[in-house]
């Protein structure tokens, strides 16, 4: 039996430059829609190297519970779709790409599919997706938020459908995923600000093309998606590199060398963007056949950025920010309010707290360089945040991060693969 980790939890400081290789596990964007996918596809399909983390067990229970099989008890899950023909509840748990992404699969339900989630999660936005559903003729509970319920017909007629994906890209992905099943396809229109995050349309896109579906995204803010069958897949799939940024981050902040193995020469992930941010911070970055390497610098320095294609990276560059030598300004993140909590609240009260000097924007952060000083990093049942936390305590003494359980959701056993590393 393994020993509850404290709470809160006295982080590694790390005192000496760090120097080690890791593997990481895979990536809960790929993961998730590679389930979808297979459990909509013409036959079984292979998910190789699974993540296998709360978000993930969490599509594949609710692909199960709709109807379909998947087997999560190896690294490699087969997927084997079957008839959605039962009633069904839902659990979202935080997992935006859970609650984004099956209520669009529901409709070829023939059974009334329950959706709730996390307490937090019914604060986060939902309600342009139902809506889209609803204008293609599907039947969803009133109200914009969780719990909702989707009642299937078996089939959805499908067609043009305009939604304001400014809040979430996710919107856009859930439809497309669903899409080819639908009798006329869809074709989806973004109306209104600009979309965030949109390399996870790309990867919704690309991943639709591997499974033999036709989409045309030729057009800025439109995305068509063709009737017809999807084909299974065997997919491998490549470590969360989003995840790897507390790990790049601990060789920024000890002047160290952190190598992340099977770094994809080729990727949709947003934290490949990782690779420019350190280098613009003073990183030594460079991808040879071991995995990408990073060499922390001297001075780290400030940045100012925008991060709205990347916003999910933002706890950790927040956090690196507020161990640079120079001011940073993070901008286009005003989406990440409605993340796993606020991170942008989040991150100037829990980064303040221990001394950083944060100013808080609509739509990002300043920071400016500041002692800091040991004291308790809150979490808000946030992953990311915890990330943020486990850095500033690497180069900190005394941060203590609360919850850092949290980095269950796409992380199993994130607390002691970090205290490993000292
Ligand atoms: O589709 C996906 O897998 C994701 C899309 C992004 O969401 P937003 O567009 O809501 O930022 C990202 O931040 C999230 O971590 C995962
Ligand atoms: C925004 C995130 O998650 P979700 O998939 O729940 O939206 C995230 O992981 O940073």
């Amino acid at each position: 039996m393994t020993t509850p980790l404290a709470d809160p939890w006295p982080a590694p400081r790390f005192t000496a430059p760090v120097d080690v290789t890791v593997s990481l596990p895979g990536s809960k964007s790929l993961t998730n829609r590679a389930l979808v996918l297979a459990a909509l596809a013409e036959g079984p399909s292979v998910v190789r190297r699974a993540l296998h983390s709360r978000d993930t067990l969490l599509m594949a229970q609710a692909l199960t519970s709709l109807g379909a099989d998947v087997d999560t008890s190896g690294d490699d899950w087969a997927v084997t779709p079957r008839a959605f023909d039962r009633d069904a509840s839902v659990d979202c748990g935080l997992a935006g790409t859970v609650m984004r992404f099956v209520p669009p699969l529901a409709g070829l339900s023939t059974g009334t599919i329950d959706f709730d989630g996390d307490e937090h999660m019914r604060n986060r936005p939902v309600g342009e997706i139902l809506t889209a559903l609803r204008s293609l003729g599907m039947d969803v509970s009133e109200g914009d938020r969780l719990p909702f319920a989707v009642t299937g017909s078996g089939s959805v007629q499908g067609g043009a459908v305009v939604i304001d994906a400014s809040a979430s890209s996710q919107f856009v992905s859930a439809l497309l995923l669903a899409g080819a099943r639908y009798d006329q396809g869809l074709d989806v229109r973004h109306d209104g600000k600009p979309v965030p995050s949109l390399p996870h349309i790309e990867m919704t896109v690309a991943m639709l093309r591997q499974h033999g579906v036709d989409v045309d995204d030729s057009d800025a803010n439109r995305w068509v998606v063709a009737p017809g069958l999807i084909a299974p897949v065997d997919h491998e799939i490549e470590p969360d590199l989003s995840n790897a940024a507390p790990f790049l981050a601990l060789a920024a902040v000890t002047g160290g060398s952190v190598t992340v193995r099977d770094w994809p020469a080729e990727t949709h992930q947003a934290g490949n963007e990782l690779r420019e941010i350190l280098t613009r911070m003073g990183c030594h970055v460079a991808l040879g056949d071991d995995g990408l390497t990073v060499k922390g610098p001297e001075r780290l320095e400030g940045i100012d950025i925008d991060l709205h294609d990347v916003g999910e990276l933002t706890p950790c560059v927040a956090a690196l920010c507020a161990l640079a030598d120079s001011p940073s300004h993070l901008r286009g993140v005003a989406h990440i309010r409605a993340h796993e909590t606020d991170r942008l609240a989040a991150l100037a009260t829990e980064l303040g707290n221990l001394g950083a000097e944060v100013t808080e924007h609509d739509d990002g952060l300043s920071i400016k360089p500041a002692p800091l000083h040991g004291g308790v990093f809150r979490t808000y049942a946030d992953h990311r945040m915890a990330h943020a936390g486990v850095i500033i305590a690497a180069a900190v003494e005394g941060v203590l991060v609360e919850n850092i359980a949290t980095t269950a959701k796409t992380f199993p056993d994130f607390a002691e693969f970090w205290a490993g590393l000292r």
